[in-house]
């Protein structure tokens, strides 16, 4: 039986082009769209789910990945309890910029304590059949910088695309039982004790 009520911020970063709008979209409404214009700054869907008796209200920001709306997406990283770092497989630069895209997260959300921050990383569009980014080289950046877990999906099939959102919620919730509080927040939430030990500024 659920036990608690949360609102999780998760947040979708990554190049443009690379799926994020349709991940949130496969995720939230179960449906996929050839034809999606690119995101101008940031927009948000909620979703409630159960996650081993948790009740939680992920609220999941999608970002523009174009470099041009850098200043529109950044305002909106703080607060983030979770980051999903996105590239596509068949992308390589997205795959290799993921390492930009976290350095910026980090910087711009404030993230105290980056090194236990929960990110999770998805190579995106498995269902295309040319790929750059072998699976083994996407587990190995993984390894290498945190542990992350991996998930390759694909919003148009919509492979293994609520298992990974899932699992940001169990890293995040792992977190709070844990009492880690990694990063400041400035959203007045409406679902949550407040944080003992969050910054206000
Ligand atoms: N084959 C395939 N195409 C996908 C997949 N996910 C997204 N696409 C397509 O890739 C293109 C870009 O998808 P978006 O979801 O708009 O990408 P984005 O990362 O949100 O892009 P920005 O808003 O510019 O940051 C669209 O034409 C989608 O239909 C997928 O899993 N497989």
């Amino acid at each position: 039986m659920a036990s608690k009520s949360s609102l999780l911020k998760v947040i979708l970063l990554g190049d443009g082009g690379v799926g994020k709008s349709s991940l949130m979209n496969r995720y939230v409404t179960n449906k996929f769209d050839t034809h999606l214009f690119h995101t101008i700054g940031v927009e948000f869907l909620n979703k409630d789910l159960e996650v081993d008796g948790h009740l939680v209200t992920m609220q999941i920001w999608d970002t523009a990945g174009q470099e041009r709306f850098r200043s529109l997406r950044t305002p909106f990283y703080r607060g983030s309890d979770c980051c999903l770092l996105t590239f596509s497989v068949d992308d390589n630069q997205s795959f290799l910029n993921l390492a930009n895209w976290k350095k910026e997260f980090i910087y711009y959300a404030d993230v105290k304590e980056p090194e236990s921050f929960p990110f999770v990383v998805l190579g995106n569009k498995l269902d295309v059949t040319e790929r750059q980014v072998s699976t083994e080289d996407a587990q190995q950046w993984c390894r290498e910088n945190g542990n992350y877990p991996y998930f390759e999906t694909s919003a148009k099939d919509a492979t293994n695309v609520a298992v990974a959102f899932e699992e940001a919620v169990r890293r995040v919730l792992a977190m709070e039982d844990r009492g880690d509080h990694l990063i400041p927040t400035d959203t007045v939430n409406l679902h949550r004790k407040p944080r003992s030990s969050a910054t206000c500024c």
